[in-house]
């Protein structure tokens, strides 16, 4: 095996690293100190060739794997470090660069969990079933661990290395009932913690992720501390664990809690987990508000990141921690908050976030704003907290109040819709939206559309229902028009290969073959003439063209998952209409 010596020149402020190569399949081990300015750090990374031995024993040792295994292959990735303080490209601290071009789609990288185990917000579930300590997802039989008495989907996750090696021991010797847990996060932790004696490669691992936070933002958010306390309480009071004192568990709670990722499946969905995991490298990807790269968390726990766009040698590898339907201030507070991140990315410093309007508020100041769409509040210093908004037309000045209240009261008549029934809750919805769509809100204000893609998923699903028949069509029509809206905003703010613009896809495909079907059903007194017929012709184009890159993106999420069955269906579905289609239209 070749042993390779990559000497990664940063750019002008970030660190130099040296990488001692042995294999394609890497496993980044840094040795020796970091200089006092943590800008150079040494990593060797080894061979670790064989997937599906890494998770033996419960043990997840973490490896990056490109996609090919060939010896002399580049490496996908090198880690790169700022000066202490220093923001270079809007990221600090360590984060990932591509070392190779990457096209829209490729796999840039995959990785074994360091850790995982259960997340806060499993206790949250609406069915209030209990969740598995293995696969994450929602017990729904009566099985339970022969050892420890806690639900587990069935004797295959219960003989999984995680459980059975980690907590079930306590468990079992301490009594440790499910009703003790305050947060199945701490079984996390524990977890965590227990690494210190059984894997002492991952614990050291684990210990170099990010925890420590700059000066001015030490304030930790209520949702840390409030973990911090449960942690606490479970670990020495439930669990009787004095060998972890009050730093070590401090520390180790704010590590998992800056760097675990959630699986971002779909709730409701048949594959939804409640996990939380942790990865040597993934944890070290920097956040932009329009990423480059996008996650997915595999069924395996292992982490994959896809580039989205593009992406050239040398440039920083993005995804993005928040979610999408977010305007500029909350987005940036919930970075503050979670991340202790001041973001600065392009669309976070663009008052009308890169020209989307996602947070512009309508101005009835005078009568010419009135009539204008283009007479719209924006921050005139959007990177400051409470900054003042300035109407683009008329040039009145608002405080950040003003436009808080008029952001709640749309809130407030969001929620105050009822009724759970589809086609109802649709008719609400969208009475609500044309309530403040270019009257209170911008068309494109991220309420606004978070409510039109509410309404699309809705009608997507009466659309399924209904198996494509007994549908208005000016209701089709509307459902694309809405489909096509979210489309042109996503397209800058989440560009590219991702599961939003994978869902979306796999709505317009369906509304496209609706209309195209309606078109040329022969019990339609329009019938398709020679006028009609390159329109259609067109429109057939398009639809296979978006089915074929909805399902392309989709094919990447993990089996079982809600998108992962939309791919299916694409592939699928209407094969037998589309045949008769193709006769209609080539005559
Ligand atoms: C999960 S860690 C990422 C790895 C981290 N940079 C490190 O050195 O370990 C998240 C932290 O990275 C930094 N970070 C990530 N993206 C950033 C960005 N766009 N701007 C500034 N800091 C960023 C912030 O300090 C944030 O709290």
């Amino acid at each position: 095996m070749d042993n390779m010596d990559v000497e990664c020149s940063s750019s002008s402020a970030s660190a130099a690293t040296t990488m001692q190569v042995d294999c394609c399949s890497w496993n980044p081990i840094r040795s020796g100190d970091e200089d006092e300015n943590g800008k150079s750090s040494h990593i060797i990374l080894n061979c670790n060739n064989n997937i599906e031995s890494n998770t033996k024993n419960g043990f997840e040792q973490s490896l990056i794997s490109p996609l090919s295994h060939h010896h002399q292959e580049e490496m996908p990735v090198q880690i790169r470090s700022t000066a202490k303080g220093e923001i270079v490209n809007n990221t600090n601290g360590r984060y990932l660069v591509a070392s190779k071009d990457f096209k829209k789609g490729d796999l840039i990288f995959r990785e074994n969990a360091l850790i995982s185990g259960p997340s806060s917000c499993s206790s949250l579930n609406v069915e209030g079933l209990p969740v598995c300590l293995s696969c994450y997802s929602l017990v729904q039989t009566h099985y339970r661990c022969r050892k420890c008495a806690f639900p587990m989907c069935n004797p295959t996750c219960e003989q999984d290395g995680k459980h059975a090696i980690f907590e079930c021991p306590i468990f079992a010797s301490n009594h440790v009932s499910p009703d003790q847990i305050l947060d199945p996060e701490t079984i996390t932790i524990l977890r965590s913690l227990l690494l210190r004696d059984k894997d002492a490669k991952s614990w050291f691992k684990l210990l170099e992720l990010q925890q420590e936070l700059e000066e001015e933002c030490q304030q930790s958010s209520s949702n840390a501390m409030a973990l911090l306390c449960d942690a606490l309480t479970f670990i020495h009071q439930v669990c009787d664990l004095d060998q972890f004192d009050f730093d070590t568990v401090e520390q180790i709670t704010r590590i998992i809690d800056m760097n675990g990722f959630g699986s971002e499946d779909r709730q409701r969905a048949l594959l939804y987990r409640y996990g939380t995991y942790v990865y040597e490298n993934g944890s070290l990807l920097a956040h932009s508000c329009i990423p480059n790269a996008y996650r997915v968390i595999n069924p395996n726990s292992q982490l994959e990141v896809y580039a989205s766009v593009p992406i050239k040698a040398g440039e920083i590898i993005k995804t993005v921690y928040t979610e999408t339907f977010l305007g500029t201030v909350e987005r940036r507070k919930f970075l503050q908050d979670y991340f202790y991140l001041s973001c600065s990315c392009s669309r976070c410093s663009s008052p009308s976030e890169c020209d989307t309007f996602f947070q512009a508020i309508k101005c009835q100041h005078d009568e010419n704003c009135q009539k204008s769409i283009e007479a719209v509040y924006l921050p005139t210093k959007p990177l400051v907290p409470n900054s003042e908004w300035q109407c683009t037309l008329c040039k009145d000045v608002k405080e950040y109040d003003f436009i808080s209240a008029i952001e709640e009261t749309v809130r407030s008549d969001l929620n105050e819709i009822d009724g759970d029934r589809s086609m109802d809750r649709v008719l609400k919805l969208e009475a609500v939206a044309g309530k403040h769509r270019g009257v209170s809100l911008h068309p494109n204000h991220f309420l606004i559309l978070r409510t039109e893609y509410d309404i699309v998923q809705r009608m997507s699903f009466i659309l399924y229902r209904n198996k494509l028949i007994r549908m208005q069509v000016e209701f089709v029509l509307r459902y694309v028009e809405l489909i096509r809206k979210v489309l042109h905003v996503l397209n800058v703010i989440l560009p590219g290969f991702n599961r939003h613009r994978g869902r979306v896809l796999y709505f317009l495909q369906q509304g496209l073959m609706y209309l195209i079907q309606y078109k040329t059903n022969p019990n339609n007194k329009k019938r398709v003439d020679s006028k009609s017929l390159s329109t259609l012709t067109e429109e057939y184009q398009e639809f296979l063209s978006v089915r074929e890159e909805g399902r392309w993106i989709l094919m990447v999420e993990p089996e079982g998952s809600e998108e992962r069955l939309l791919a299916n269906e694409m592939m699928t579905d209407h094969n037998g209409e589309l045949e008769i289609l193709k006769k209609v239209i080539t005559g």
